[in-house]
């Protein structure tokens, strides 16, 4: 653990879970439930993915981002497929004041992703990430049913679907003299995030109203908490808020997002509210529906940021 620092996230060695003893994991354990509650966001090492394979996929990113707009344009699905955002190659619309461009990947066996000819080992080197991502937030995701005390595969089996991950790459545009916004302050909807950056940095969490760098660090990957496990906590962990500052050049950074099925009910669970004597902080709701209230105000941004639906839409 690194907390000697105290504007830094927490960062935590997962080896114990690969092959140490239960006092190790125990220890670990502690750590990122401590972190959960804090800021909503820590660091992993030895997560037994190669830093060496993370740091390919940046750099066929890069390649990929580095080719002329009309060859990127070129990567998008057959028109007619059908999706909920479509793969390959995006650029967010003008009005938007996020300045970044994206590759977006699903599940590798659904046969719904695009990939571009050049450079050739982008779809290898993706997915090989994808499955092993994958692989990281599932053992992420049972660390935290057991410091949330709920019975041991509880989350395997209400998130027991895997369909509904994706994956982004993204390349931020440099910050200009007058603005250097990446991607706006926001929470992820999901479970939980995993991020991997290259040097450059400007991803920040919002601990405190204080805005805290998470500083590049190869090979490592961060974690974020999404909204559902904040509403099934009640608010003990929390989804923190977090943005993109742009920087002199352009960024490079991998999103995996570890997701539930849209036609999962969510509310806080009994062992966070009855069960301690803590009344609910919000109603139940499909997640189906709360996706579909983001993509709305994606496409249909309101002038008030105050009406941006966040999960708070939910509080009671
Ligand atoms: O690019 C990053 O570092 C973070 C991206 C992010 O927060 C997101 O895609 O939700
Ligand atoms: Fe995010």
């Amino acid at each position: 653990m690194n907390c000697e620092a105290k504007n830094t996230i927490p960062t935590v060695d997962l080896s114990p879970f690969f092959n140490g003893d239960e006092n190790e994991r125990q220890l670990a354990t502690a750590t990122i439930a401590e972190a959960c509650q804090t800021y909503g966001f820590f660091r992993i090492i030895n997560h037994g993915i190669p830093p060496k394979l993370l740091s390919q996929a940046l750099d066929l990113s890069k390649q990929f981002f580095a080719l002329p707009d009309v060859d990127k344009q070129k990567v998008k699905p057959m028109e007619g497929s059908k999706g909920l955002l479509p793969a390959g190659y995006a650029r967010q619309p003008e009005h938007s004041k996020d300045k970044n461009e994206y590759f977006l990947v699903f599940v590798p066996d659904f046969g719904l992703n695009v990939y571009p000819d050049q450079p050739t080992e982008l779809k290898r080197v993706i997915e090989d990430c994808y499955t092993r991502l994958e692989e990281v937030a599932s053992l992420i995701q049972e660390i935290i049913n057991n410091f949330m005390g709920l019975p041991p595969n509880f989350l395997k089996e209400y998130n027991q679907s895997r369909n509904m991950e994706f994956m982004t790459a993204i390349r931020y545009f440099p910050a200009t003299e007058t603005e250097n916004n990446g991607l706006s302050a926001h929470e992820d909807s999901n479970c939980l995030t995993l991020i991997f950056q290259d040097d450059v940095g400007g991803l920040e969490v919002l601990k405190d109203a204080d805005w805290i760098p998470i500083e590049p660090i190869e090979g490592s990957i961060i974690v974020n908490l999404g909204d559902i496990i904040q509403v099934l906590s009640n608010n003990k962990f929390k989804s923190a808020t977090h943005r993109v500052i742009r920087k002199a050049t352009h960024r490079h950074s991998f999103s995996f997002f570890f997701n539930l099925d849209g036609d999962k009910w969510i509310e806080p669970l009994p062992q966070f509210t009855t069960d301690i004597g803590e009344s609910p902080k919000y109603r139940g709701f499909h997640y189906e529906e709360y996706i579909q209230l983001r993509a709305h105000n994606k496409t249909h941004p309101p002038s008030r940021p105050e009406d941006i639906i966040h999960v708070t839409h939910y509080s009671i």
